[in-house]
């Protein structure tokens, strides 16, 4: 297959869950492309629905208290239709995910080897040999070092950057054409998130596979990713290139983030001091008509937003959330203060 063509076409995506008897959308008309040899991240804060757009890509939602709507294209058929055994056939192996927590992502009382076996076990007829090349190879893929020792080993008596690359092997067993990553390197340390961010790099470039990368963590998308969505309470409010969402973010929200990455040691002018409070609404309580992010900026005048948002192309392939974009500005502590 080529590079950049399109592998999942995400249209039109909203996830909604049932709470007290009444069902509330957590995620809203998302609509995204992941490409081979891509790496696309999906950023923003916690409870913007980030996870719930993976969980809605594999199929693992209680259909009783779901209601899924839109269409998840890949390799000719859509995800959301699919019966519960298409769906395993599918997932590890044509779509692999990293957990963020991988401890309770691993099963404590299976040897490593055997862990990671499971998805050849079910997806590949190879004989007990090639299963253990396999997993050596795997192993070694994933950056550790002694792979016969690890592969014996039980998962309490490995460190986390080591459990998280287990946890990538057996994402990527089956060489799937998608891979999507959770926050898969919340729970480590810098320098090991480093690490795993090589690794994730290194299976890209050699497995050819598009990545789909969850964070709140703006360091690793700039690091790591080639396109980017920023999602708030739900909706998609800004997506671009990497280098067009970092380099001339649009979205009030966007700015918002990027202004709150430390900027290493340089000091803080009158004109980098902003206020923007308050946090993601829940999902009872976000609103359904107008701007979502309005009333995080009610310094901007109400006829500034649209009424139903849409996106907007400011740049080809750079597109953000309804027209406020257009007359915000960061209000100084000053003007709060007044
Ligand atoms: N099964 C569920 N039932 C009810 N509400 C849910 C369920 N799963 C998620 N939510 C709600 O949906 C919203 C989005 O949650 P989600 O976990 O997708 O966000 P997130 O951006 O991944 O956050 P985090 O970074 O904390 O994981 C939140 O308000 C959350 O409380």
């Amino acid at each position: 297959m080529e590079d950049g063509q399109e592998l999942l076409e995400l249209n039109d995506i909203s996830t909604s869950f049932k709470i007290d008897g009444q069902y509330y959308d957590a995620i809203s008309h998302i609509n995204l492309t992941v490409k081979r040899d891509g790496i696309l991240a999906i950023v923003g804060e916690s409870g913007c629905g980030k996870s719930t757009l993976a969980t809605t890509i594999m199929g693992l939602h209680d259909t009783d208290t779901t209601r899924i709507s839109g269409q998840a294209l890949f390799d000719g058929q859509d995800l959301l239709k699919l019966d519960d055994k298409s769906m395993n056939d599918i997932r590890g192996a044509k779509i692999g995910m990293i957990f963020q927590d991988p401890l309770s992502a691993l099963n404590p009382l299976k040897r490593i080897a055997d862990q990671i076996s499971e998805g050849l076990d079910y997806h590949t007829t190879m004989t007990s040999d090639e299963k253990h090349a396999r997993v050596m190879e795997l192993l070694s893929q994933v950056g550790i070092v002694n792979p016969e020792r690890t592969a014996r080993q039980f998962p309490h008596e490995l460190s986390g950057g080591m459990r998280q690359r287990v946890i990538i092997a057996i994402a990527i067993a089956c060489k799937p054409d998608i891979i999507i990553a959770d926050e898969p390197t919340t729970a480590l340390d810098v320098t090991i998130q480093a690490q795993i961010l090589d690794v994730l790099r290194g299976i890209q470039a050699e497995n050819h596979a598009g990545i789909i990368l969850i964070t709140h963590d703006l360091g690793v998308v700039a690091e790591t990713a080639d396109e980017v969505a920023v999602m708030y309470a739900g909706e998609v409010v800004e997506r671009g290139t990497t280098e067009q969402v970092f380099n001339n973010p649009q979205h009030p929200y966007t700015r918002s983030l990027l202004r709150s990455v430390p900027q290493g040691n340089q000091d803080v002018t009158h004109d980098d001091l902003y206020v923007i409070e308050g946090s993601v609404p829940s999902i009872e309580r976000m609103p359904q008509t107008g701007d979502r992010f309005a009333p995080r900026i009610p310094w901007i005048p109400a006829e500034a937003h649209e009424e139903n948002p849409s996106m907007h192309e400011v740049a080809p392939g750079h597109q953000v959330r309804c027209t406020c974009y257009q007359q915000f500005y960061f209000k100084s502590l000053e003007e709060t203060n007044k």
